[in-house]
């Protein structure tokens, strides 16, 4: 709990609205406990008085947050069992400040893959789910709504198996009120972006206006369902895919990761991460029914759950194994609970198909822009020919760091290099014509995607800056980077410490990460180590940290020729597409621990660490 407090002058205690205690009164609703808090709130479970009902209270961190208001203008548009029940809406208010706040249904159960894990799910289950979710989606788009953040954090499964779709605070139709934001990708999770979202933020820059943004359809949001259900069943993200003729067969993956998986199942979430809109169901509803469809018709191999059980502890886990700064953990805690791989079986899955996946595929991870720090300025070197071999090197590492950032078609130039603290503001969405929903990407169907921001105007880097900071960046950090134990000494760039400073971060600013997204971030529960290598890492933030909300993205590459790893971070992509310059070290200080049987190009670490915010990396 935290109480805020002025000390200099003794006054009354403010609540925060992140920590209010138990008993607290939010006008007609008492707070019983928190259950969780997002990005721009926190949810408590309430009951009404004086009936004394459960309900679910979503509380603003930020006062008045038009966000808040915006959301249940959504949510009063949709009746559905599938999509969460808005129950009233009111402002709290702490001293002189009013937060605004939306009562809910309480969805009691546990979030997608957290059920999952506990309940072993069958196909046929797993079959059910993805219908429920595909009517609940269907109802929305009937009313012109998107989500627009679909994904298994935001769906709550109860008890007997009802699936809810919670937090529509992203969502959009033609009469929502614009988000203030300085995205040109509307809000969303990275892994759960479509390729043309993804494909269209690298091309932006180049191809559009400033001002314009990604026009969200149908498509993408089925293509979030599928990214959903791949993970669900595999426990995995799939392959990002930004080239059609390098489109692998994913169902053919999804068997090979995991046989239990009934074929026409895989199928159906091939469709969904099809590479071409069209080629994706033909809507929400239609899907639905074929799913339900095959569900009835599946036979005995649709009822054996999908994973094995876990076996309790085993020379394969941390408890017996391994030591690191995190402790021990309790063998076999909830063993009949759990749901688990068997834990070698996991590890050599993944690190396959993490192989597989950095030798065929260019993720989006790979091709992320990303920046070293500003190092010190070199001594010049004296004299004409020393002058025209530097010259000819740098020549040399460009040419070879574009070669293998790879042609433009394969490996798109960033979108954003770096300075994205500024964007412009973009046309507002109020008033355009309730329009149809679009199944195609062609014609940009929706202006009501655009975000009007309260920031001030974005910088977009001419063409020719961006290859050549794409180039050096790419030479820098691939080309002439010999083997290192840990990178020089480098201070951070103003523009970096700048952009912190207006996200609230400084020296004390820290927070748990996923260390690497590329690998299952269920892996803490699961208990296994994680394979790195030197290079580029990309990172997920776990918690809101300043002004960057949890499932922030860190870029940025680490050495791991020391005694411990050495990781830099150098930029930061919020969910909603944001993009800052930042200076993180991976752990502390020293480093990050490694794992015992860690060898040279094979470090084994724990799959979550920390990051901590520097002005100068040591
Ligand atoms: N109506 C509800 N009933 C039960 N739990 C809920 C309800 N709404 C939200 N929650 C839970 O509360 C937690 C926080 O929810 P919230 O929607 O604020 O956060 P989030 O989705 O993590 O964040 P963000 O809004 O930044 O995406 C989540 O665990 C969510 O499952």
């Amino acid at each position: 709990m935290r109480l805020e407090s002025n000390a200099s002058s003794p006054g009354p205690l403010v609540l925060s609205p992140q920590a209010l205690p138990v008993g607290t009164r939010v006008e007609r609703w008492r707070v019983e406990r928190r259950i969780g808090g997002g990005g721009n709130g926190t949810v408590y479970e309430v009951r009404s008085r004086p009936e004394g009902r459960s309900y679910a209270l979503k509380l603003a961190h930020a006062p008045d947050d038009p966000r808040f208001q915006r959301e249940a203008r959504t949510l009063r548009l949709l009746r559905h069992p599938g999509v969460v029940r808005l129950q009233a809406t009111g402002t709290w208010r702490a001293g002189a400040t009013a937060y605004p706040y939306l009562v809910m249904e309480h969805v009691r159960g546990r979030t997608l893959y957290d059920w999952s894990r506990a309940r072993n799910p069958t196909a046929r289950h797993v079959a059910s789910l993805l219908a429920q979710a595909a009517w609940a989606l269907d109802a929305a788009h009937r009313r012109q709504v998107l989500h627009r953040d679909f994904k298994g954090e935001n769906l709550r499964v109860e008890e007997h198996g009802r699936l809810v779709v919670l937090d529509w605070g992203a969502g959009w139709h033609p009469r929502a009120a614009p988000i203030t934001s300085a995205a040109r990708l509307p809000p969303g999770t990275g892994p759960y972006r479509s390729p043309q979202a993804i494909l269209w933020s690298m091309r932006a820059p180049r191809q559009t206006a400033c001002s314009e943004h990604y026009p969200y359809t149908v498509e993408d949001e089925l293509y979030s369902v599928g990214v959903t259900f791949y993970r669900l069943v595999v426990e995995q993200y799939p392959p990002l895919v930004l080239d059609k003729a390098h489109a692998p067969a994913i169902s053919a993956t999804v068997r090979a990761l995991n046989p239990r998986v009934p074929e026409p199942l895989a199928r159906w979430i091939e469709r969904l991460l099809a590479f071409a809109p069209e080629a994706r169901p033909r809507g929400a509803g239609y899907l639905a029914r074929e799913v339900q469809h095959a569900q009835a018709h599946g036979g005995p191999d649709w009822d054996v759950p999908l994973f094995g059980w876990y076996e309790g502890p085993s020379t394969a886990t941390r408890t017996t194994q391994e030591e690191d700064p995190w402790g021990p953990v309790a063998p076999g805690e909830e063993a009949a609970l759990l749901q688990a791989r068997a834990l070698r079986e996991a590890r050599v899955q993944h690190h396959r198909l993490s192989r597989w996946l950095r030798r065929r595929i260019r993720s989006e991870v790979q091709t992320q822009p990303r920046t070293e720090p500003a190092s010190p300025p070199e001594p010049r070197p004296k004299g004409r020919w020393m002058r025209a071999a530097g010259g000819l090197t740098l020549v040399a590492c460009m040419a070879w760091g574009l070669m293998l950032a790879g042609p433009p078609h394969t490996a798109p130039a960033p979108s954003q290099p770096v300075q994205q603290l500024a964007r412009p503001r973009g046309p507002t969405d109020t008033g355009a014509p309730a329009t149809a929903l679009p199944f195609s990407t062609a014609a940009p169907p929706w202006p009501g995607n655009a975000m009007p921001t309260t920031e001030p105007h974005a910088r977009c880097i001419p063409r020719l800056h961006r290859y050549i900071l794409a180039a050096f960046t790419a030479a820098h950090l691939n080309a002439c980077s010999g083997p290192q134990v840990r990178p020089e000494p480098a201070r951070c760039p103003s523009e970096a410490l700048e952009a912190m400073s207006q996200l609230g971060l400084d020296l004390r600013s820290h927070g748990p990460i996923q260390f690497d997204i590329q690998q299952p971030d269920d892996s803490y529960q699961t208990n296994y180590s994680i394979v790195v290598s030197d290079g580029p890492i990309t990172s997920r933030l776990d918690e809101p940290m300043g002004r960057l909300p949890a499932n922030t993205l860190f870029y940025g590459r680490i050495w791991t020729g020391g005694e411990k790893i050495q990781g830099r971070y150098t930029l930061a992509r919020t969910p909603d597409g944001s993009e800052y310059p930042v200076c993180f070290i991976l752990g502390n200080e020293t480093g990050m621990s490694k794992y015992r049987g860690s060898r040279p190009g094979h470090t084994r670490a724990h799959p979550w660490s920390n990051a901590q915010v520097v002005h100068h990396f040591p």
